[in-house]
């Protein structure tokens, strides 16, 4: 534009500088002109006199005066004839070019005008063109000058107006072609260009904007595609790869140099089939084939175990336009957790044992087979002896534990084709197949009982229990796995009936037992409700005065239709069901209430022995609930007496000897029931604060006809005594035994020779009567104990 537009302002300067030089030649002419004639009318007017009288002296002075104007070349005076009388200047063969102007001189005399001669004036243009020239000199470097300042003015115009916004119109344009640019061109002219460059800024800005949006967006989509946990690729039409993820590769396993664009999905499939990805198959038949689904537009989905064990799940959705996208997911979890489920489903997640659901179908798949093939199949229901005592006194990981130990010897034991199975709590049952005779079922129920009755060391504790087992026979005890079942466990429940530790075959009568006891179970609830418990009192006496020292508080249930039952009858189903500490608290709380009446009523000294379950012994409330009944019922220290049996101390003895340390800081005396019927261990009495044991009366009953008992009782006696302990001996029901009884220096009896357990009205009478009248039944003089006898 700049070339265009310097040509044409020198173009037009030239014209004007033409212009103006051609007025200046006229101006300068007409000047000189003027100033001639100016000079020639001047003249002509002060040469008239000196042409009239012809005075040549002043002519040629006034000639001389005028030609040294430097314009004028020659000056004439010529007469009226025309002959020169004056002349000054250059010669005529010298005037050449020059201009002529004449003024004819008139003299006036009289008002008459007369033509006295002619004045001449020889000039030159030569000082005009000269000056002319000068002047066109001057302009033409004025003019050059103003050019150069205009072209100068131009350019910086140009460039500052024009220029300069293009050129960055131009980067801009550029670098956002590059998609390089985000900041506007900076120009704020008010012109078109500043309009051009507002607009451009505007649809950049706008374009960038766009720009960012979707760069957002796909970075948003990258971000995606590379963070979610499936692996994805897409092939386009030809198959050729096109897109894909991370997790693709990672989950693949697949060398990065061939994922990249444009691979084909054939090397793909070469390169997994090549390194045993999709097993032992050929190569070529594998490719075509997924080729073949690949091409075939329809989705579909696939299960893949990769050779390092993890399970992919491919997913092949077609695109519109030809090839498809495939997303790969690890589903290795879903599926050992599904694996998990189905075998959480049928096992037992403490000892992963059958559960009830897969023993009763791994049951009937057995009773299938032992009909066609017409064999034997028992089961057998394992249930832990007081296995509740357990859980509650030492908690339920403890009991867990030896649950875990309990599945772990049942499966030892038993042979690959048996099924152990785990039915709840501590119930277990067996499956025995291929049984050949009943002796066989023996033999694994015997070692089922000697197997769970050795010691159990949970977390350092050892635990002693014993196991019941029942037995079903197929088919005479059932004809489906339920029925066999149904009737173990109710043999088992005789089993524990019948004193524990031992297996009992089914049999029908059984039915009605367990009937029964489930009877007792739902009215024993009943009575603790509605008051229908009673304690009866049976008194102790002193062995050498046979004066009443004390009474043992021994419950009864006065059943509104089937009359008194008696604790033999209850306290075991209470124990099982868990009503037994219950049951026990307010055995307590009465026993403890009526004692202190009594003491304040005739009987100071009177003490009271009070039964205690297993259950009750293990209850970490039973320190706690004695604390307070002693505390309610106001009883003094050293009147209670708490009876347990030999087998709850060993359970856990630790615990034990802090328990019984609490009981004898509040003053109760702990006496050991039916000593002699289990461990006997002077260990444990040297380490229990026992205060008393009582002789059981099994031994007390053939004290004079069987040695063995008499030589037990005399032992228990002595080692009692040796010990700081009362020995009382129970079950005493003739004189005979009484008087060996006075004779070893036992210290107290309880039986029936002196009264049975009564009620507290009748026990209040027998006691009175006893303490005035009755007679001594003894020995009439009381021997002192004679321990060699
Ligand atoms: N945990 C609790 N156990 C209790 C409670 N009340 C009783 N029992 C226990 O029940 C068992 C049976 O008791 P019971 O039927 O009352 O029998 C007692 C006596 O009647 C009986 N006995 C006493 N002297 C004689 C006798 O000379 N001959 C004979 N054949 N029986 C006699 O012995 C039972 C008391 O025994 P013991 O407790 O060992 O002193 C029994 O085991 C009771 O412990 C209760 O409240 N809680």
């Amino acid at each position: 534009m700049l070339f265009i537009a310097l040509p044409l302002v020198a173009l037009c300067c030239l014209i004007l500088f033409v212009i103006f030089g051609y007025a200046s030649y006229i101006v300068l002419r007409d000047d000189l002109n003027e100033k001639i004639e100016q000079t020639a009318d001047i003249n002509a007017r002060v040469l008239a006199t000196p042409f009239w009288y012809l005075d040549v002296d002043n002519i040629e002075s006034a000639l001389n005066a005028m030609s040294r104007d430097r314009d004028i070349v020659a000056v004439r005076a010529l007469g009226a004839d025309g002959t020169e009388f004056a002349r000054t200047g250059a010669s005529q063969g010298d005037l050449g070019d020059t201009l002529r102007l004449s003024r004819r001189v008139y003299f006036e005399r009289n008002n008459v005008r007369h033509d006295v001669g002619e004045l001449v004036i020889y000039f030159t243009e030569e000082r005009v063109r000269e000056l002319l020239w000068r002047r066109i000199l001057i302009d033409l470097i004025l003019f050059g000058l103003l050019i150069a300042v205009v072209t100068a003015s131009l350019l910086i115009a140009n460039r500052r107006s024009i220029k300069e916004p293009l050129s960055r119109l131009l980067h801009s344009i550029r670098m956002t072609k590059h998609g390089r640019l985000r900041r506007p061109v900076e120009w704020n002219s008010v012109d078109e260009l500043g309009l051009l460059i507002r607009e451009y800024n505007e649809m950049v800005a706008l374009q960038g904007q766009a720009q960012e949006e979707a760069q957002r967006k796909q970075a948003l989509l990258e971000a995606t595609l590379h963070n979610i946990g499936q692996g994805i690729c897409l092939f386009d039409q030809d198959l050729n790869l096109m897109v894909w993820n991370e997790r693709y590769i990672e989950l693949l396993n697949l060398p990065r140099d061939l994922v990249k664009e444009g691979t084909p999905l054939s090397d793909i499939l070469r390169f997994n089939g090549e390194r045993g990805e999709y097993g032992e198959v050929s190569i070529p038949a594998l490719i075509s084939d997924r080729v073949a689904i690949a091409r075939r537009r329809e989705p579909y989905r696939m299960e893949r175990t990769r050779p390092n064990g993890r399970v992919v799940q491919v997913d092949h959705n077609p695109m519109p336009g030809g090839g498809y996208v495939a997303t790969y997911t690890d589903i290795t979890e879903r599926k050992q957790t599904e694996a998990r489920m189905r075998h959480l489903a049928v096992h037992d997640v403490l000892t992963s044992l059958p559960n009830r659901t897969l023993f009763l179908d791994r049951l009937r798949q057995a009773l299938l087979s032992a009909r066609r093939f017409q064999r034997g199949v028992t089961v057998l229901f394992v249930d832990l002896d007081r296995f509740k005592d357990i859980n509650d006194h030492f908690g339920h990981d403890v009991g867990d534990l030896m649950i875990q130990e309990m599945g772990q010897r049942l499966s030892r034991i038993i042979r690959d084709s048996d099924t152990a199975a785990r039915l709840g709590g501590d119930e277990f049952a067996i499956i025995q197949t291929d049984v050949q005779n009943i002796e066989d079922t023996i033999v694994l129920a015997q070692r089922i009982i000697d197997e769970l009755a050795q010691p159990f060391d949970c977390r350092g504790i050892r635990l002693h229990s014993t196991a019941s087992v029942g037995i079903t026979l197929f088919p005479e005890d059932g004809e489906n796995p339920e029925q066999l079942v149904k009737n173990a466990d109710m043999a088992m429940y005789a089993a524990k009936a019948e004193g524990r530790n031992n297996y009992r075959f089914f049999l029908p009568s059984m039915h009605e037992r367990v009937k029964e006891r489930k009877t007792i179970e739902e009215d024993l609830r009943n009575a603790l409700e509605h008051d229908q418990l009673e304690l009866f009192y049976q008194p102790k006496v002193d062995c050498l005065t046979e004066q009443v020292v004390g009474a043992e508080a021994l419950v009864r249930w006065k059943h509104p239709e089937r009359g008194m039952i008696l604790p033999g009858e209850f306290i075991s189903v209470a124990e099982e069901c868990g009503l037994i500490n219950k049951l026990g608290a307010w055995v307590l709380r009465e026993a403890c209430r009526q004692t202190q009446i009594w003491r304040e009523n005739g009987m100071p000294d009177l003490r009271m022995a009070v039964n205690l379950s297993p259950a009750q012994f293990q209850d970490v409330e039973l320190v706690r609930t004695v604390t307070q009944t002693l505390e309610t019922t106001k009883l003094p220290e050293g009147t209670l007496e708490l009876e347990i049996t030999e087998s709850i101390l060993m359970n856990n003895p630790e615990k034990a000897v802090s328990t019984l340390k609490e009981l004898k800081k509040l003053g109760v005396g702990i006496a050991i029931d039916d000593f002699g019927t289990g461990y006997s261990s002077l260990n444990y009495l040297k380490r229990f604060p026992v205060t008393s044991i009582k002789i059981d009366r099994s031994f007390v009953n053939d004290i004079n006809v069987d040695p063995d008992d008499k030589a037990i009782v005399d032992a228990v006696i002595g080692l009692g005594h040796s010990l700081h302990l009362d020995v009382v001996a129970e079950g005493v029901e003739e004189v005979e035994q009484l008087q060996y009884l006075q004779n070893k220096g036992c210290d107290f009896i309880q039986g029936f020779l002196f009264s049975k357990p009564l009620p507290v009205p009748v026990f209040e009478k027998w006691v009175k009567d006893r303490n005035e009248n009755q007679p001594r039944l003894g020995n009439p003089v009381a021997e002192p104990a004679d321990s060699n006898d």
